[in-house]
Protein backbone atom coordinates (compact mmCIF):
# COMPACT_ATOMS: atom_id res chain seq x y z
CA UNK A 1 0.00 0.00 0.00
CA UNK A 2 0.73 4.00 0.06
CA UNK A 3 4.34 4.68 1.62
CA UNK A 4 3.67 7.24 3.84
CA UNK A 5 5.69 10.49 4.10
CA UNK A 6 8.69 11.06 6.57
CA UNK A 7 7.11 12.29 9.91
CA UNK A 8 9.91 15.19 9.54
CA UNK A 9 8.35 16.49 6.63
CA UNK A 10 6.86 19.87 6.39
CA UNK A 11 5.25 22.10 3.01
CA UNK A 12 4.47 25.68 4.14
CA UNK A 13 1.92 27.10 1.95
CA UNK A 14 0.67 30.54 1.12
CA UNK A 15 -0.93 32.23 -1.48
CA UNK A 16 1.48 33.48 -3.83
CA UNK A 17 4.82 31.37 -2.24
CA UNK A 18 6.48 35.04 -2.33
CA UNK A 19 6.28 36.41 1.32
CA UNK A 20 5.01 34.47 4.32
CA UNK A 21 5.70 30.79 3.27
CA UNK A 22 9.05 31.36 2.20
CA UNK A 23 9.85 33.21 5.39
CA UNK A 24 8.42 30.49 7.51
CA UNK A 25 10.45 27.88 5.22
CA UNK A 26 13.37 30.34 6.00
CA UNK A 27 12.80 30.26 9.61
CA UNK A 28 11.89 26.58 10.27
CA UNK A 29 15.40 25.66 8.62
CA UNK A 30 17.31 28.29 10.71
CA UNK A 31 15.76 26.78 13.94
CA UNK A 32 16.38 23.26 12.39
CA UNK A 33 20.04 24.10 12.01
CA UNK A 34 20.46 25.97 15.57
CA UNK A 35 19.51 22.42 17.25
CA UNK A 36 21.36 20.40 14.55
CA UNK A 37 18.32 18.82 13.17
CA UNK A 38 18.04 20.09 9.29
CA UNK A 39 19.69 16.74 7.93
CA UNK A 40 16.72 15.04 9.62
CA UNK A 41 13.68 16.95 7.97
CA UNK A 42 12.74 17.61 4.78
CA UNK A 43 10.93 21.80 4.37
CA UNK A 44 9.74 23.04 1.31
CA UNK A 45 7.23 25.92 0.34
CA UNK A 46 4.43 26.19 -2.53
CA UNK A 47 1.92 28.41 -3.04
CA UNK A 48 -1.71 28.18 -3.71
CA UNK A 49 -2.08 30.55 -6.59
CA UNK A 50 -0.15 30.65 -9.65
CA UNK A 51 0.87 34.49 -10.15
CA UNK A 52 4.49 34.27 -9.28
CA UNK A 53 5.13 30.43 -10.48
CA UNK A 54 8.96 30.62 -11.38
CA UNK A 55 10.21 34.05 -10.03
CA UNK A 56 11.77 34.50 -6.61
CA UNK A 57 10.62 35.49 -3.35
CA UNK A 58 9.33 39.18 -2.46
CA UNK A 59 12.60 41.49 -2.08
CA UNK A 60 10.58 42.88 1.21
CA UNK A 61 10.96 39.17 2.28
CA UNK A 62 14.33 38.47 1.55
CA UNK A 63 14.90 41.68 2.91
CA UNK A 64 13.83 40.85 5.88
CA UNK A 65 15.24 37.29 6.36
CA UNK A 66 18.50 39.35 5.81
CA UNK A 67 17.85 41.76 8.51
CA UNK A 68 17.65 38.55 10.72
CA UNK A 69 20.53 37.35 9.83
CA UNK A 70 19.32 34.60 7.38
CA UNK A 71 20.06 34.22 3.32
CA UNK A 72 17.28 32.17 1.11
CA UNK A 73 17.01 31.50 -2.37
CA UNK A 74 13.72 30.38 -3.25
CA UNK A 75 11.69 29.91 -6.75
CA UNK A 76 8.14 30.07 -6.05
CA UNK A 77 6.17 26.67 -7.28
CA UNK A 78 2.67 25.92 -6.80
CA UNK A 79 0.64 23.19 -4.49
CA UNK A 80 0.49 20.08 -5.98
CA UNK A 81 -1.57 16.66 -5.52
CA UNK A 82 1.72 15.09 -4.76
CA UNK A 83 2.48 17.13 -2.01
CA UNK A 84 0.29 15.21 -0.03
CA UNK A 85 2.53 11.87 -0.37
CA UNK A 86 5.69 13.64 0.55
CA UNK A 87 4.78 15.77 3.22
CA UNK A 88 3.41 14.97 6.31
CA UNK A 89 2.34 18.64 7.27
CA UNK A 90 1.34 21.35 4.79
CA UNK A 91 0.48 24.34 6.83
CA UNK A 92 -1.14 27.43 5.87
CA UNK A 93 -0.44 30.84 6.66
CA UNK A 94 -4.64 32.02 6.76
CA UNK A 95 -7.90 30.71 6.59
CA UNK A 96 -8.29 31.10 2.82
CA UNK A 97 -4.78 29.21 2.35
CA UNK A 98 -5.84 26.39 4.38
CA UNK A 99 -9.60 26.30 2.10
CA UNK A 100 -7.93 26.43 -0.60
CA UNK A 101 -5.42 23.81 0.32
CA UNK A 102 -8.16 21.41 1.64
CA UNK A 103 -9.47 22.04 -1.30
CA UNK A 104 -7.12 20.22 -3.71
CA UNK A 105 -5.87 17.18 -1.15
CA UNK A 106 -6.94 13.87 -1.59
CA UNK A 107 -9.87 12.59 1.09
CA UNK A 108 -8.22 9.60 2.14
CA UNK A 109 -4.54 11.58 3.15
CA UNK A 110 -2.65 11.16 6.29
CA UNK A 111 -1.72 14.49 5.86
CA UNK A 112 -2.40 16.68 8.30
CA UNK A 113 -3.37 20.24 7.17
CA UNK A 114 -3.06 22.84 9.75
CA UNK A 115 -2.75 27.04 10.20
CA UNK A 116 0.85 27.45 11.13
CA UNK A 117 -0.54 30.17 14.06
CA UNK A 118 -2.36 27.43 15.96
CA UNK A 119 1.70 27.11 17.40
CA UNK A 120 1.72 30.22 18.89
CA UNK A 121 2.15 30.52 22.37
CA UNK A 122 1.05 34.45 21.82
CA UNK A 123 -2.31 32.92 20.36
CA UNK A 124 -1.91 34.84 17.09
CA UNK A 125 -4.21 32.23 15.09
CA UNK A 126 -3.72 34.19 11.74
CA UNK A 127 -0.37 35.27 9.81
CA UNK A 128 -1.54 38.01 7.60
CA UNK A 129 -0.99 38.80 4.02
CA UNK A 130 1.91 41.50 3.89
CA UNK A 131 2.06 41.99 0.16
CA UNK A 132 0.46 45.89 0.59
CA UNK A 133 2.35 45.95 3.86
CA UNK A 134 6.00 47.80 4.65
CA UNK A 135 9.11 46.71 6.89
CA UNK A 136 6.40 46.36 10.10
CA UNK A 137 4.41 43.69 8.75
CA UNK A 138 7.30 41.58 7.09
CA UNK A 139 9.11 41.94 10.68
CA UNK A 140 5.57 40.67 12.16
CA UNK A 141 5.33 38.08 9.79
CA UNK A 142 8.99 36.67 10.90
CA UNK A 143 8.38 37.12 14.52
CA UNK A 144 4.93 35.20 13.97
CA UNK A 145 6.92 32.83 11.90
CA UNK A 146 9.99 32.05 14.59
CA UNK A 147 7.40 31.56 18.01
CA UNK A 148 5.17 28.84 16.07
CA UNK A 149 8.15 27.22 14.54
CA UNK A 150 9.70 26.73 17.66
CA UNK A 151 6.96 25.47 19.03
CA UNK A 152 5.69 23.46 16.18
CA UNK A 153 9.55 21.68 15.98
CA UNK A 154 9.17 20.73 19.71
CA UNK A 155 5.44 19.18 19.25
CA UNK A 156 6.80 17.42 15.74
CA UNK A 157 9.97 16.17 17.41
N1 LIG B 1 -5.49 38.98 -4.13
C1 LIG B 1 -5.29 39.51 -3.15
C2 LIG B 1 -4.96 40.16 -1.92
C3 LIG B 1 -5.96 40.58 -1.04
C4 LIG B 1 -5.62 41.18 0.17
C5 LIG B 1 -4.27 41.33 0.51
C6 LIG B 1 -3.28 40.91 -0.37
C7 LIG B 1 -3.62 40.35 -1.59
C8 LIG B 1 -2.55 39.92 -2.51
C9 LIG B 1 -2.52 40.35 -3.83
C10 LIG B 1 -1.48 39.89 -4.62
N2 LIG B 1 -1.32 40.30 -5.93
C11 LIG B 1 -2.11 41.38 -6.51
C12 LIG B 1 -3.35 40.81 -7.18
C13 LIG B 1 -2.96 39.60 -8.02
N3 LIG B 1 -3.97 39.33 -9.08
C14 LIG B 1 -5.25 38.85 -8.45
C15 LIG B 1 -6.27 38.46 -9.51
C16 LIG B 1 -5.67 37.43 -10.48
C17 LIG B 1 -4.37 37.92 -11.08
C18 LIG B 1 -3.38 38.30 -9.98
C19 LIG B 1 -0.53 38.99 -4.08
C20 LIG B 1 0.53 38.47 -4.83
C21 LIG B 1 1.44 37.61 -4.25
C22 LIG B 1 1.32 37.24 -2.92
C23 LIG B 1 0.28 37.73 -2.16
C24 LIG B 1 -0.65 38.62 -2.73
N4 LIG B 1 -1.65 39.08 -1.98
Amino acid sequence: DEPTANPRSVLFVCLGNICRSPIAEAVFRQVLSERGLLDKWTVDSAATADYHVGEPSDNRAEACLRRHGISSNHIVRQLTLEDFDNFAYVIGMDHENVKNIKKIAPKKSPCRVELLGQYDPKNELLIEDPYYGGEAEFDNVYDQCLRCCRVFLDSAE
